[in-house]
C-alpha cells in the first residue's frame, strides 16, 4: 500500500474554530470549535439532525459557513488545488450518476483531479469491485454504493478522509472489512473523520469521540474517557440477605434497586465502601462487581438534552439495556 499521496502531507489536520452555518433563523452547526488529529479514527456522533452532515460538507466545501472557519492542512478546501489528493469523502453514496458504470465514474472523477488511471483500478479492486466495475451504478445495491464511495474517497491517496455514516447498508463482512480499513488509514498517519448517529457503531470502529448536539460540541475526548464521564457506573451486589443489605446501603446514601431474588444494583457507593458496610454488619455478599456504562448509555445520557427528533411515547433510549437502570 503506497504512503500518502505525493501531493498530501502525513499529519494533515481538519481544524474548525466557530464554524457556523445557519438555516434561515435555525443553526444547523453553531460555533464548533474543535481539531480533528491525524494517526486516529475520530468518531463524529450525534443524534439525528445534530449537525454532523452539514459540518461534513462544510469542511469539503461542499456548503459555505455562515461564519466561522474551517481548514483542512491548514487552508480553505476550495483553496487546494485537485482537491481529492488532499481529502476525499464518502458524503451521499446515492449522489452519483446511476446510467454510469463505476469504473466510468470513478475514471471522471480521477480525470478532474489529475489522478493517475492506475488508482482507478486500484481502488477498485480495494474496496472489492473489481468484478462490478463495468456493471451500472443504477444496479447497485446500498452496500455497493457504499463501497464505491469509499473508494472515491480513497482515488487521491489523501491524507484526510471524511466518512459519512459507511456503515449503512454494509453487511457483517463489510462492517468488519470497512473497520480494519478505517484502522489501517489511521495507522498509516492519515486523519480520519467517520460520522453515526449509533454509538455502538463507533465503539468498534473509533479510539477518539467528537459529539455534537444541535450544532454544538458536546465532547472532544479518547472512547475510554468518554465512557467514564458517565454516571451510569453502578454496583451489581449478590447476597443471601438482600433486604437488610439494601436497607444497609440505603441508610449510607445509595440508590438501592433489586434485580432479582439474590441481586441488588447500587449507584452512589463504591464497591470497596459497600464491602466495607457489609462487612461490619456480618452480612455476608456473594459478588460485589462494578458495572461500567456501556458508551450507548453514556452517549444518551450527555445528548438527552439536545436531541431533535424523538418519538412521543417512548424515549430513544427504550430498548438499549445500557440505558435501563
Ligand atoms: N439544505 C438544508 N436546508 C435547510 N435545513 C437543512 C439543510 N441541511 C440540513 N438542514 C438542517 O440542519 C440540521 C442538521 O442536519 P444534518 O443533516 O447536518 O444533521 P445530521 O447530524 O447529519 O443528521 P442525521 O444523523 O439524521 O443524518 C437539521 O435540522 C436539518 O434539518
Amino acid at each position: 500500500m503506497p504512503g500518502p499521496a505525493a501531493t498530501g502531507t502525513v499529519g494533515s489536520v481538519i481544524e474548525m474554530t466557530d464554524l457556523t452555518k445557519r438555516y434561515g433563523a435555525k443553526p444547523a452547526v453553531d460555533g464548533l470549535t474543535c481539531t480533528v488529529r491525524p494517526g486516529h479514527v475520530t468518531g463524529f456522533l450525534g443524534p439525528n439532525g445534530a449537525g454532523k452532515s452539514t459540518t461534513l460538507r462544510l469542511i469539503l466545501g461542499l456548503n459555505a459557513p455562515t461564519s466561522g472557519t474551517v481548514t483542512v492542512s491548514g487552508k480553505v478546501f476550495r483553496d487546494l488545488d485537485r482537491g481529492l489528493r488532499h481529502a476525499g469523502g464518502l458524503l451521499d453514496a446515492g449522489d452519483v450518476h446511476p446510467g454510469r458504470n463505476g469504473w466510468d465514474h470513478l475514471q471522471a472523477l480521477a480525470r478532474t483531479n489529475d489522478i493517475p488511471r492506475r488508482r482507478v483500478a486500484q481502488v477498485l479492486d480495494e474496496v472489492g469491485l473489481a468484478g462490478a466495475a463495468k456493471r451500472r451504478i443504477g444496479g447497485y445495491s446500498l452496500g455497493m454504493r457504499q463501497r464505491l464511495g469509499i473508494a472515491a474517497a480513497l482515488l487521491g491517496d489523501p491524507p484526510v478522509l471524511l466518512f459519512d455514516e459507511p456503515l449503512n447498508g454494509l453487511d457483517p463482512e463489510g462492517v468488519l472489512w470497512v473497520r480494519t480499513l478505517f484502522r489501517r488509514l489511521a495507522a498509516e498517519g492519515r486523519t480520519v473523520l467517520v460520522s453515526s448517529h449509533l454509538m455502538t457503531e463507533m465503539e468498534h470502529t473509533a479510539d477518539r469521540l467528537i459529539v455534537i448536539g444541535r450544532g454544538r460540541l458536546i465532547a472532544d475526548e479518547p472512547v475510554a474517557d468518554f465512557a467514564a464521564r458517565s454516571t451510569g457506573t453502578s454496583v451489581q451486589v449478590r447476597t443471601p440477605h438482600p433486604a437488610a443489605v439494601r436497607d444497609l446501603l440505603a441508610a449510607a446514601g445509595a440508590e438501592v434497586t433489586t434485580e432479582d431474588a439474590e441481586t441488588l444494583r447500587v449507584t452512589g457507593l463504591p464497591a470497596s465502601r459497600i464491602s466495607e458496610l457489609a462487612f461490619e454488619a456480618r452480612l455476608l455478599l456473594h459478588e460485589v462487581t462494578t458495572r461500567t456504562a456501556s458508551l450507548e448509555a453514556a452517549f444518551m445520557e450527555l445528548t438527552a438534552a439536545s436531541v431533535e427528533y424523538a418519538a412521543k411515547a417512548e424515549h430513544a433510549a427504550s430498548g438499549k439495556s445500557g440505558a435501563a437502570r
